[in-house]
């Protein structure tokens, strides 16, 4: 289905990724404070806070170019019920110079009973959003993702009954396959809701799990986000993790 499908951009590596990837987002920023105000974004750990700091940290080239990070919301997609977690983030890199972004972190105070935990952070998002009649579901501008080496993304988990939840935003998991067990995620509507969604995916050990992803999806959380998000979705990748993987590369323009 052309225009329907995610586009997959690949990269020579990460300093060739880095580039593409600040101006997609700064272009999800611009569209999010054109439409109201700010731009709220989600986003997950692994490997991502690192490329996002290459990407963002770098010298603006032009006035178009820059991060307005005194605009941004930012969300966790997903965060472990643990106190450690959060020191890996992009929150703690931020240079003064570029403004300080509004944070919304777990609270602490909820680490030993998930689902308050969950609840708690379902509230933050109520208070940003205003869940209510006419809200069903909040629209983030953007949810900067990572895949895991078994399709997981957020702590969304393959065949996990965590993929069914219809009806909250942020749900609690005590049974992750990916140590430490107990977490938060944003939820698959709300993760499918977005405006746009884009993955970040590196590195040769990738390569099986996109090829599956792409090629089968096998009902994996990764392909059920290309399949109800479509052409909202742009996977940055690089030439390592989508060798062997038989779906059309877009050039990033
Ligand atoms: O909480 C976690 O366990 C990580 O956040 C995890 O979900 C990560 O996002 C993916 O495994 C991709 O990680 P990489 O991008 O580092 O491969």
């Amino acid at each position: 289905m052309p225009g329907k499908q995610p586009n997959l951009f690949a990269f020579s590596d990460i300093e060739a990724l880095a580039p593409a990837l600040r101006s997609y987002i700064i272009t999800c920023q611009n569209a999010g404070i054109t439409r109201h105000g700010v731009f709220k974004v989600a986003v997950s750990g692994g490997s991502l806070p690192n490329t996002l700091a290459k990407a963002l940290l770098a010298k603006p080239k032009s006035d178009e170019d820059t991060v307005k990070f005194d605009k941004w919301e930012i969300f966790f997609a997903d965060e472990r019920a643990q106190l450690w977690i959060s020191q890996d983030r992009i929150a703690g890199q931020d240079p003064p110079e570029l403004g300080q972004p509004t944070i919304h972190p777990i609270d602490t105070q909820y680490l030993d009973d998930t689902q308050e935990l969950a609840d708690q952070y379902e509230k933050v998002l109520v208070n940003s959003f205003a869940k209510g009649d006419s809200v069903k579901l909040p629209i983030f501008d953007l949810l900067l993702l990572g895949s895991g080496p078994d399709g997981h993304t957020c702590s969304l988990f393959p065949g996990h009954p965590l993929l069914r939840e219809t009806d909250a935003w942020v749900a609690p998991i005590e049974d992750s396959p990916k140590p430490p067990p107990r977490r938060i995620t944003l939820t698959l509507p709300v993760v499918t809701h977005a405006v746009k969604v884009a993955f970040v995916a590196t590195g040769a050990a990738k390569k099986e799990i996109l090829k599956e992803i792409f090629e089968q999806g096998n009902g994996l959380p990764c392909a059920l986000v290309n399949e109800a998000t479509g052409e909202r979705c742009s996977w940055f990748t690089d030439n390592a993790a989508v060798e062997g993987v038989s779906f059309p590369r877009r050039g990033f323009l």
